[in-house]
């Protein structure tokens, strides 16, 4: 009987330095059962594991194989690792295995075995189908890199506390994601979440914005008006942009803080307010401090505890999962069914580095669901800034010296390379079709460096 446990989905990454076994591994656990990727060593293994997050990884432990295994549980911190032993390996390196919480299985492999293995590990650890799906979202946040998983942590412990909180990051991280998760985990949840853009309004208006105006406080105040920070009682009010507060707001802010009372502009009424402060920025507000620009009394009020969101090229690892999540989200919003993104668009969405992080990655997937004319994702439908980056910058300052077809000739020899000569995958790389690719190896006479060379 088939196991429906595991899907169809569910990517299987088997490690082994001899080819025989490899394809031997291949035959016997068929891609009927899995997402199926093999490569010879750990090198390979992390490289790959960027761009196929595998649930189950398979490796053989010679050399330095043990050492590997943790260094892949950082990569897929939710996935099964398996080790391959031979039946000569050690006591000593079995009881590490078992130690580091790792399965094994020996060889000559028992494929029956292995699938039982597999099936069972995936009901215990409940990490199959939705359940597992569900730990790479927390809230609105989608990421599972171990630096999210932190992120993940620390708004939980400070979701329940009423302390104030500094999100910081660089633009598109999603602090205001984070802002939303806390307030939502808080016991403030049935309470308003307002937000406040800081760099949004003039020194003149950010008081009124912030502390709201009485009937008359200036020519043009023809009624009453409420602030944010009445709005936000009993709920929470994020600050966003709080480097560009003028340094007159930050006097009224830091009373505020202190007292939790304040003023509306024009008025002479003390009143309370009871929200709490979430304060979000992309500057160094450290730095403005030293340069006077920032109150040091409020740097302190306000950084009480402090969540900073990793740039998008720091947590890589992530990039796959966002990029499937926004496909998804964008071919509904615009009606369209793109079901895959290849391996060798995952590859430069991987080494692009994005300055604009998540928010760039979710305008580049939509743009590219917008020209895409087939059912997945192709090379051609990505910006020309994130394709122009697949290169080392080396290899496009040395194209840049040559002849035209000097240099396309380079171009081709260096994607065969990259890829074992393997055409398909090159002529996706170089986004052109197989039968050009062939004749352009005639036409510039590239030969297959033969094994040794
Ligand atoms: N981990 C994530 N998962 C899903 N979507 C994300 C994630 N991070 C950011 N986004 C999306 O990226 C966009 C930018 O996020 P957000 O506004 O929270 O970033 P920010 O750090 O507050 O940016 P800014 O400093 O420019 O205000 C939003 O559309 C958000 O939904």
């Amino acid at each position: 009987m088939k196991e429906n446990l595991v899907s169809l989905q569910t990517r299987l990454l088997f490690v082994h330095e001899e080819r025989d076994i490899r394809h031997h591994f291949c035959e016997n656990l068929c891609a009927e059962d899995f997402l199926l990727k093999t490569v010879p060593d750990s090198r390979e293994a992390l490289k790959v594991l960027k761009i196929f997050p595998a649930d189950i990884v398979m490796l053989c432990i010679v050399g330095d194989g043990l050492a590997l295994l943790d260094e892949i549980r950082t990569h897929i911190p939710d996935g099964i690792i398996v080790a391959v032993v031979n039946n000569d390996t050690s006591k000593e390196v079995l009881n590490a295995v078992k130690l580091g919480g790792y399965n094994y299985v020996l060889m000559p492999f028992d494929f029956g075995a292995i699938r039982e293995l597999i099936r069972n590990r995936l009901l215990k650890t409940s990490f199959e189908g939705k359940e597992r799906r569900k730990r790479y979202r927390f809230e609105n946040l989608i990421g599972r890199n171990i630096k999210m998983l932190d992120v993940y942590q620390k708004v939980n412990d400070v979701a329940v506390a009423n302390t104030t909180v500094l999100i910081t990051g660089e633009t598109g991280t999603g602090k205001e994601l984070v802002a939303e998760a806390i307030h939502s985990r808080s016991a403030r949840k049935s309470g308003p979440l307002i937000r406040v853009n800081c760099a949004a309004f003039t020194e003149t208006l950010i008081n009124s914005e912030l502390f709201g105006y009485e009937k008359g406080a200036f020519s043009g105040a023809m009624a009453l008006k409420k602030g944010c920070f009445e709005l936000a009682d009993n709920g929470t009010i994020l600050l966003d942009e709080i480097g560009d507060i003028p340094l007159q707001t930050q006097t009224c802010l830091l009373r505020l803080l202190d007292s939790g009372s304040f003023q509306r502009v024009g008025g002479v009424k003390t009143l309370k307010t009871n929200s709490r402060i979430i304060c979000a920025t992309n500057l160094d507000l450290w730095h403005m401090v030293q340069e006077k620009l920032f109150r040091e009394d409020l740097f302190y009020r306000i950084n009480v505890v402090s969540i900073h969101m990793p740039p998008l090229r720091e947590r890589k690892s992530d990039i796959p999962l966002l990029a499937r999540y926004f496909l998804k989200k964008y071919c509904g919003q615009i009606g369209k069914d793109i079901s895959h993104i290849p391996d060798s668009t995952m590859e430069m969405l991987h080494r692009y580095d994005w300055p604009g992080n998540v928010r760039e990655l979710a305008n580049v997937i939509e743009q590219a669901v917008v020209f895409c004319k087939r059912k997945e994702l192709a090379l051609h439908n990505l910006p020309l800034k994130v394709r122009e980056t697949s290169l080392p910058k080396a290899f496009i300052l040395n194209l840049a010296s040559r002849s035209l077809p000097d240099a396309a000739s380079a171009l081709i020899q260096n994607v065969l390379a990259e890829t074992g000569w393997n055409m398909k995958q090159a002529a996706e790389k170089l986004d052109i079709a197989r039968g050009t690719l062939y004749s352009k190896i005639k036409k510039y006479g590239i030969e297959k460096p033969r094994s040794g060379d």
